[in-house]
């Protein structure tokens, strides 16, 4: 029963679009050695994030980092029978060991919302949170693909690619925005409409993550389902758009999409190593430096592979509603970008 659990929570974290002849020789022990690293281990989505990563057969080694309580994430988290060998790091001056030798670093260290908020308010904050972590990975394992989940993702991505600028370390195909939360609200209530099973469902997310700058299509979702009304697309859309808020106001002040958020970024971190090991075909959208638009940084497909972002999907052909949502985003992400991109050189 145990071990059919956790075959089926891995085989839910393979991705749907890899060879099944690649996923057999990747699934076993003799995947290649990688260290994952999570920066904010012991939060909300850093505890079940840290168990979804010590359940991922193609981790050979799991640092948890936080500056406070992770020896006891650490220990509870390594007695489970699964490959990665376990550690827990804690405190500025631990920082270095828990980076050394990263592929993969995990970011969800900050503050979450509370009702009220909206994303950016959390950016005096977090800005300087991630600014600090982000000169420790120049510093320590300036080559890792950086997933950030923090808040607000729209600026706390531009500001991790100034510090890496100013490190001279930038590679732009590996500094990724987690954008995977939209994706995966977007399946969930686009099958709960099209009365379709979620497990086939695709729906591409692009723009940023707050707000209208999530800017999910549904016009190219598969299988399309031809019983939505506009109407219903419209609601669908802003559902998806709201989805984050809709978790602060249930939680009632004790913060924002944990569970969820680390199902999509164990999703998203899985995807990254697969990319890193070979699989081909790894397609996942993500926020990240990007010439489809005028923006300097926008969420789409991406194609992952052994350096990271390998391509950077076009947009597709757009509804004229998703073509107006699409205009109607560029001002805010642009301003959020920009204040991301400013805070970084100015202090
Ligand atoms: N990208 C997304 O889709 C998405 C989804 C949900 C939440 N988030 C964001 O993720 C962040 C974390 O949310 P949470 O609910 O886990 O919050 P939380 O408060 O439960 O956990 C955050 C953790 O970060 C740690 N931390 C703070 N400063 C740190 C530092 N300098 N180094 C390392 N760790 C540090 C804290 O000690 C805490 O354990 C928030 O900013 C939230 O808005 C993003
Ligand atoms: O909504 C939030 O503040 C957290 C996260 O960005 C989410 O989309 O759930």
């Amino acid at each position: 029963m145990r071990t059919a659990m956790l075959r089926s929570i891995q085989s839910s974290l393979k991705n749907t679009s890899s060879s099944t002849l690649l996923r057999r020789s990747y699934s076993s022990e003799s995947a290649p050695e990688r260290k994952v690293v999570i920066l904010g281990a012991a939060g909300g989505i850093g505890q079940p994030l840290s168990l979804l990563m010590k359940l991922n057969p193609l981790v050979s080694s799991l640092s948890l980092y936080d500056i406070a309580g992770t020896p006891g994430v650490a220990a509870d988290v390594s007695h489970i029978n699964t490959r990665s060998e376990v550690v827990g790091y804690m405190g500025d001056e631990n920082l270095g060991k828990a980076l050394e030798g990263a592929d993969v670093v995990i970011i969800p260290a900050g503050v979450p919302r509370k009702p009220g908020m909206t994303r950016d308010d959390l950016f005096n904050i977090n800005a300087g949170i991630v600014k600090g972590l982000c000169t420790a990975i120049a510093k320590y394992c300036p080559h890792a693909l950086v997933n950030m989940i923090s808040n607000p993702v729209n600026s706390t991505v531009p500001i991790a690619s100034e510090v890496f600028k100013k490190a001279g370390t930038y590679d732009e195909k590996r500094l990724f925005g987690v954008t995977t939360l939209d994706v995966v609200r977007a399946k969930t209530f686009y099958a709960g409409k099209a009365k379709v099973p979620v497990s086939g469902v695709n729906v591409p997310v692009v723009g940023g993550h707050a707000g209208i700058t999530i800017l999910p299509l549904f016009s190219q979702a598969t299988p399309q389902a031809n019983n939505l009304s506009d109407e219903e697309i419209v609601a669908l859309t802003k559902r998806t758009q709201d989805g984050g808020t809709e978790v602060v106001e249930a939680k009632a002040g004790k913060g924002s999409a944990t569970l969820s958020m680390a199902y999509a970024g164990a999703i998203f971190a899985d995807a990254c190593l697969k990319g890193l090991n070979g699989v081909p075909d790894v397609v996942e959208c993500s926020f990240v430096q990007s010439n489809i638009t005028e923006l300097p940084f926008f969420a789409s497909k991406v194609r992952l592979g052994k350096n990271g972002v390998e391509e950077i999907l076009g947009l597709g052909s757009l509804s004229d509603y998703e073509k107006q949502g699409l205009e109607a985003l560029l001002p805010e992400l642009k301003s959020s970008i920009e204040k991301g991109i400013k805070f970084a050189n100015q202090s």
